[in-house]
């Protein structure tokens, strides 16, 4: 390991499947070190092509995105190249960096790791958020590719969180608090509901000099993990991939072959011509096919005034009142495995087209 310089910038990674709660951490943890003096940055990775989850963080906090595609994925070198432009642009204190829920932790671990050999950064910390109902569900019955990925994510953590434990009964909580434990005695693990933690937890991970989540370890565990999932990776194709950072665009579009266990995940990002009816958008959702998982956006609807902010994540509905900062489209994207982006698609523009119908 390299010698500790006092100018290292200080990097968390936020790692937790689709929906679990990792944008309500990072907003918190944002708001906090801010409050404390310190200055905050972040790196945000999302599979749909706009950012959504931006939109909840302060203008002033230095954003790097990488859309369009999963981190983990992602052409080797973008994470790198986003990390020493915001070092080197703007000279954080410390950087969270928020994968995609689909994301497999070790690869960005070991990005990180390789960066920080030529960048003075350090990964402090993974801080896994864990949706402890989906949890505890899987584990009950298909223990899946979600499954296992939720595993290795859980597994790679210094620190843990159980959320969503508002709906959760206690015996409940403790089978999956015994799971998680079982895969990782390592880590402390905390109850949470909206993911509210107490933020010393994660302040003390910055100041321990214990060794880290070492992409080394981790492989070692990652290898031998490779064989039980090994029936479900596949060779990818990768997606597109857009890096902005501030007035930075870089675009690259990789087709590397590449053994992945989320080949199967797929987004489709539509864009809204017209606003719908509010109830009408409510119900195509309710019936979405349990393949998607996960959608979120930003609508206008034709019979409210305001624009709302809408969340999806394992079946649970939340609209909530958005000004959105700058200049952003009506737009929801869809995350799921194998569904039919013409289907969803087909079913907006009947919205869209109804809506248009009554506005005649
Ligand atoms: N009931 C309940 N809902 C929660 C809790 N924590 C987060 N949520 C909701 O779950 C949804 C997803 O939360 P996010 O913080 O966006 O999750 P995320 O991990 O960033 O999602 P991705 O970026 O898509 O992977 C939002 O509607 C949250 O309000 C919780 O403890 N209980």
């Amino acid at each position: 390991m390299s010698p500790k310089s006092p100018k290292r910038v200080t990097v968390y990674l936020l790692s937790g499947f689709l929906g679990s709660g990792k944008t309500t951490l990072l907003t918190k943890a944002i708001d906090h070190f801010t409050e404390a003096g310190r200055k905050p940055a972040v790196i945000m990775n999302e599979i749909g092509e706009v950012n959504l989850d931006g939109q909840l963080v302060a203008s002033e906090v230095p954003m790097s995105e990488l859309l369009g595609g999963c981190i983990c994925c992602s052409n080797r070198g973008d994470l790198g190249l986003a990390l020493k432009e915001l070092v080197t642009d703007e000279q954080p204190d410390l950087i969270f960096i928020e994968s995609t829920g689909i994301a497999n932790p070790m690869e960005i671990i070991d990005e990180v790791t390789d960066a920080s050999l030529l960048l003075p950064v350090e990964l402090k910390a993974v801080i896994t958020v864990v949706d402890a109902p989906q949890l505890l569900e899987l584990s009950r019955t298909s223990r899946g590719k979600t499954y296992r990925l939720m595993q290795e994510q859980i597994r790679c953590a210094n620190l843990l969180l159980l959320n969503k434990t508002d709906l959760l009964q206690t015996e409940a909580l403790q089978e999956v608090d015994a799971l998680v434990r079982e895969w990782n005695a390592f880590a402390s693990v905390h109850y949470t509901v909206f993911s509210q933690i107490d933020m010393r937890l994660i302040e003390r991970l910055e100041e321990e000099d214990t060794p880290q989540p070492s992409a080394g370890d981790v492989h070692e565990d990652a290898h031998q993990k490779q064989d039980h999932v090994h029936d479900h990776e596949h060779h990818h194709e990768h997606d597109d991939h857009k890096h902005n950072n501030h007035n930075h665009n870089h675009n690259h579009a990789s087709q590397v072959e590449h053994h992945h266990s989320h080949s199967h995940v797929m987004a489709y990002t539509h864009f809204f011509e017209r606003a719908v009816d509010s109830q009408a958008f409510e119900e195509f959702v309710s019936k979405l096919p349990q393949e998607v998982y996960r959608a979120k956006g930003i609508l206008s609807f034709s019979d409210t005034s305001s624009r709302f902010l809408f969340q999806y994540a394992y079946r649970e509905m939340d609209f909530v009142k958005i000004t959105p900062k700058g200049v952003v489209p009506d737009v929801a994207v869809f995350i799921g495995e194998n569904f039919s982006k013409d289907a969803v698609r087909t079913e907006l523009l009947k919205l869209e087209a109804a809506a248009d119908s009554v506005i005649k």
